[in-house]
């Protein structure tokens, strides 16, 4: 599977182990810059290009770069920021293998490119941008020229995702074994355009080694646990969902019961304020509508051990009230979800909302409830998500257009697949209601959050521009169809 993402600290670790495998650096450079170029030469006609290197190694695979498009016949500039005489190690051998010109990386080496290859700085960015780097930097932005990033684009931070001092928006980028979590975190995934990952020679067998505890969310991690419907089973064997339904907001948990339904849960029950109960009754013919007066009435539904999955959030408003029936639910021992307005209601009570959650429950936030959560706590989207599932005890999906789930045993996944599209009211209802009517038919919450996170993501791309909430669930039955033919063998299912 090649959806892990290495930390920069991790790619090194795989370069240095490939090295003691017995594969030079040259070697990995070789390969490098000859990946970079072909990708260039399969995307490009030929065209002058560019090259700007810098001190340290991923200006040594720019070297290579210029030396395999010059022997393919492109004009070729190559400017180089520093001192030739002072690259070293394995650069110091790729600037020795150039034949051509060693100018001075300035913006005039960019006068009449067609193609500008990004090769001032990689995994060792050390700190920001500045001086003669940004002017580069913001040369190559300016220009309206096509970018290549090699690794990164110069200036992204590859951990976080951030920009340090400046950075120039690429249309390709090639990196190398692994992506790093910089080119899927925002706003890094966006600076790199395509991102490309080439194969450069270390062998598979150093992944063991590194600890690897995150990855791309694609379908590949958890399609053999998706809980497609069996010849054998009912609609009891498929789970009960019970979504708490507020009061004024109705559609809220509307959406996210009609999401629990097609997503497959066998039974979704709305528990119903008794003023909306109509609302609720005469717009969803498929769920179930109980009126629930009070605490006790929402007790007696959760009650009923079928019930295994509840959803608690989404239109419910903030109050004392929900947090009691936040925190029935958890003490009747079901698993379930919670969103939106149960991070208001218990944000000064984190301890309150974390006791007894168990991995069991899935937090849905985004950035602003997050932070009226868990508060202000530092790093990237990653080690922000990290931390609050250990924090939390629970499995937490922290959406945007790079959604991260975090399990609190340091699992996590980057979901990539979500267009802008679904950036709209009631979007995050129907994410939820995926994820608790994939937990209603058995799936644990933190592969329910990237199962949902990605079906998501898919429903956001079929429906398109245009799309509005009450769109995605009804797309689902041609994401889900896609996904099952993905599957090797589906006799008995
Ligand atoms: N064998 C391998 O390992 C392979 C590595 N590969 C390639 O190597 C890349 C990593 O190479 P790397 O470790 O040499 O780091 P790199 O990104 O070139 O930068 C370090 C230099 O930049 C300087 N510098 C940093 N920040 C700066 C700033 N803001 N402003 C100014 N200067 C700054 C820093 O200076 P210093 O901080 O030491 O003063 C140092 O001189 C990797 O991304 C991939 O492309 C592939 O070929 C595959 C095999
Ligand atoms: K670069």
């Amino acid at each position: 599977m090649a959806d892990e993402i290495l930390s920069i600290a991790q790619m090194y670790a795989a370069d240095r182990a490939a090295m003691a495998a017995g594969v030079a650096g040259t070697t990995l450079m070789e390969n490098a810059g000859r990946a970079v170029a072909g990708a260039i030469q399969s995307r490009w006609e030929p065209c002058p290009v560019s090259i700007l290197c810098g001190p340290g190694n991923n200006g040594g695979d720019g070297f290579v770069v210029a030396r395999h498009l010059a022997e393919a016949g492109w004009p070729v500039r190559l400017g180089l920021l520093g001192d030739a005489a002072a690259l070293g190690g394995d650069a110091g051998w790729a600037a020795s293998t150039w034949s051509g010109p060693v100018e001075r990386a300035g913006p005039e080496l960019l006068d009449g490119a067609g193609l500008v290859v990004d090769a001032l700085y990689g995994a060792g960015l050390g700190r920001p941008l500045d001086g003669a780097s940004l002017e580069l930097a913001r040369a190559m932005a300016d220009r309206g020229i096509p970018v290549v990033a090699v690794d990164v684009p110069s200036g992204l931070n590859g951990d976080t995702g951030a920009v340090m001092g400046g950075a120039a928006q690429a249309d390709l980028t090639v990196t190398f074994f692994r992506k790093k979590p910089g080119h899927l975190l925002l706003p890094g995934r966006a600076l790199c355009g395509t991102v490309l990952v080439a194969d450069i020679g270390i062998p598979e067998s150093v992944l063991e080694g590194l600890g690897t505890r995150l990855w791309e969310n694609t379908e590949r991690l958890w399609v053999a646990r998706y809980p497609w419907p069996r010849l054998d089973g009912h609609k009891y064997s498929r789970g009960h969902a019970l979504v708490l339904g507020g009061r004024v907001m109705t559609g809220a948990a509307r959406l996210a019961a009609r999401a629990a339904l097609r997503v497959g849960a066998g039974l979704v029950t709305i528990a119903a304020d008794p003023e909306a109960w109509m609302v609720y009754s005469l717009s969803m013919p498929s769920v179930i509508v109980q009126p629930v007066p009070d605490g006790q009435a929402f007790q007696d539904l959760l009650a009923d051990r079928r019930r295994n999955a509840v959803l608690i959030g989404p239109g419910a408003g903030a109050s004392a009230e929900l947090r009691g029936q936040v925190r029935a639910a958890v003490d009747a021992g079901k698993a379930g979800v919670l969103d939106a307005d149960v991070f208001g209601a218990f944000s000064e009570d984190l301890k309150g909302l974390a006791a007894g959650l168990e991995s069991r429950w899935l937090l849905t936030p985004h950035g602003g409830e997050f932070a009226r959560l868990f508060g202000d706590i530092p790093g990237s989207k990653l080690d922000q998500a990290r931390r609050a599932a250990a924090l939390a005890g629970t499995p937490v999906l922290l959406k945007g257009a790079d959604t991260v789930v975090a399990h609190p045993d340091g699992r996590a996944v980057v979901n990539s697949n979500a267009p802008p599209d679904l950036a709209t009211a009631g979007s995050g209802d129907t994410l939820a209601g995926l994820a608790v009517g994939l937990i209603a038919q058995g799936v644990d919450a933190f592969d329910a959050g990237c199962m949902a996170a990605w079906l998501h993501g898919e429903l956001g791309t079929a429906v398109g521009p245009g799309l509005i909430a009450e769109d995605l669930a009804e797309a689902l039955p041609g994401v889900l169809r896609r996904l099952k033919a993905t599957l090797p063998d589906q006799r008995g299912q």
